[in-house]
């Protein structure tokens, strides 16, 4: 399975730099992992809402133009819907029996995810009603996604 992940903006911090790089080597076993970062646009804290809204649409063009046709698109939205680790691998697992081998994850930015990178996925997935940040976000999925390939394998791993 072939497994991209989009996000907005660097990461900036060593201990998530770390721990990315962890699950990225944990990960080589079981997917092929790729990462597009899109710059974040500069949105000052007393940005009015139609502002706001324009931030947000420039960083989904970004994101839109490395999303690909093929993929199937999993958007990081707090809104989405909820799996339990489980229920996470047996979708990895179905869309694998489907066919989709190709699956793209989008993380937003500091203001989230534009109207259009929403319509574009073809799956939204929440990770709680808590709000993280976006540079923490990647490392969660990417331990996720581990998780899901251990749960799907039989293989030993935390509970
Ligand atoms: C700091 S959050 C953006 C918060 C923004 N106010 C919003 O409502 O989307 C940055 C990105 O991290 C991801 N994210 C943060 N918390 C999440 C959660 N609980 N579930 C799913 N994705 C989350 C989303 O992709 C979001 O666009």
């Amino acid at each position: 399975m072939n497994i991209h992940i989009i996000s907005v903006g660097k990461v900036k911090e060593k201990y998530l730099k770390l721990g990315i790089a962890e699950f990225e080597k944990r990960l080589q076993s079981y997917c092929k992992l790729t990462f597009s970062e899109v710059t974040d646009e500069q949105a000052p804290e007393n940005l009015s809402e139609k502002d706001l809204q324009l931030v947000k649409q420039k960083e989904g063009e970004k994101i839109l133009a490395k999303v690909k046709q093929d993929h199937y698109v999993i958007a990081l939205d707090i809104e989405g819907v909820s799996w339990s680790s489980e229920g996470f691998a047996k979708e990895i697992e179905r869309l694998s029996f489907q066919g989709k081998n190709q699956i793209t994850f989008i993380i937003g930015g500091s203001n989230g995810l534009s109207e259009a990178v929403l319509r574009r996925a073809d799956q939204k997935l929440s990770f709680s009603k808590m709000t993280f940040p976006h540079q923490l976000m990647k490392l969660i999925l990417l331990e996720q996604v581990y998780r899901g390939f251990k749960i799907l394998r039989g293989e030993p791993y935390h509970k």
